[in-house]
């Protein structure tokens, strides 16, 4: 749950649940999104990301539960709703092939009553790196630049809310860059960004958290800010030191992994808690948080 409060979250999934016929499919899914933030989703095949996806966009619909955007039901608010939202939910996203990249984006904006429209497409052709191409029919285009058209598209009527079913998939590195720069800008700029994901080294540089899904439930939540503040600490009597942290408030977590401890918390107070207990810190290193590794390991006995 955002530590914003609900109150101001752009994004509310509220105890949602999906059975297709007798089959569950999700079952008591919760999380908010504060403006801002990068929500990434996380799971196997078929854990459930697409249809959880589909019913935050208004797509589908949840057998219980239910989704508000900026406080208002997505499955209610009808357009006055929708227009916070964009999304790309099916890869590549639909578009009229005969017409230009630009000529779909402008039927777009039209449908959308967009004021400053032309102005507006040429920015986002520019900033997905598609102005060589606008003017080609996109049925002449690669997937790669489907794929930025589609993302174009999602962020052209400027929302407060982006959601993206694996947004990357398909597309060469560049590409990828491209598309993790434009969350990234949209996130700093205020727009919140749901996405669904297999590729968690390559999120974990901007995401705020990361929602684990597995057996249709959202098993684990990573707070990526306070899974970054992880150090290794090699220390005279390792075993003496890690009873000495165990003791302490402030410290979120330690192990001892062969010679070194890992400890979770603020590593200046960390330190001096074990130079005053009389230890020895020889090294201290920060401790790359494995997104990867870690969700392997959440989601073996699933
Ligand atoms: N329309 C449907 N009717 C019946 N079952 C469905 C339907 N849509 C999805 N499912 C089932 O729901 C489960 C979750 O599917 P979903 O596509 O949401 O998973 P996913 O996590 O997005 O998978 P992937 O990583 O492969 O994209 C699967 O067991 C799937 O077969």
């Amino acid at each position: 749950m955002s530590e914003t409060g609900e109150a101001a979250a752009h994004l509310v999934v509220e105890n949602v649940s999906k059975r297709y016929g007798r089959k569950p499919v999700l079952e008591g899914v919760s999380f908010s999104l504060a403006p801002g933030e990068v929500y990434a989703l996380a799971g196997p095949n078929g854990s459930g990301k697409t249809t959880l996806i589909r019913m935050v966009t208004g797509l589908a619909f949840p057998t219980s539960g239910r989704v508000l955007m900026l406080g208002e039901n997505i499955h209610e608010g009808g357009f006055a709703v929708r227009r916070h939202l964009g999304a790309v939910v099916e890869a590549p996203a639909a578009f009229y092939p005969y017409l230009t990249g630009r000529a779909n984006l402008e039927r777009l904006a039209w449908l959308s009553g967009l004021a400053g429209a032309a102005e507006r497409i040429r920015d986002v052709l520019f900033a997905l790196e598609l102005v060589a191409v606008a003017d080609q029919p996109v049925a002449g285009y690669s997937l790669g630049q489907r794929q930025r058209l589609g993302l174009a598209a999602a962020i052209l009527a400027r929302p407060k809310v982006l959601v993206l079913d694996e947004p990357t998939s398909g597309l060469d590195p560049d590409g990828i860059q491209k598309v993790h720069e434009i969350l990234r800008e949209q996130a700093a700029s205020g727009v919140s960004v749901l996405l669904s994901t297999h590729h968690l080294r390559e999120v974990s540089a901007y995401t705020d958290r990361v929602g684990i899904l597995g057996g249709g439930r959202l098993i684990d939540e990573v707070v990526m800010e306070g899974a970054s503040e992880r150090h290794r600490l090699r220390v005279s009597e390792p075993d003496r030191a890690l009873a000495v942290l165990q003791t302490l408030p402030f410290v979120d977590g330690v192990e001892r992994k062969g010679e070194v401890l890992v400890a979770r918390g603020p590593v200046d107070a960390i330190v001096k808690a074990l130079v005053d207990d009389g230890h020895r810190v020889y090294e201290v290193t920060a401790d790359y948080f494995d997104l990867y590794e870690y969700y392997r390991e959440r989601i073996k006995h699933v």
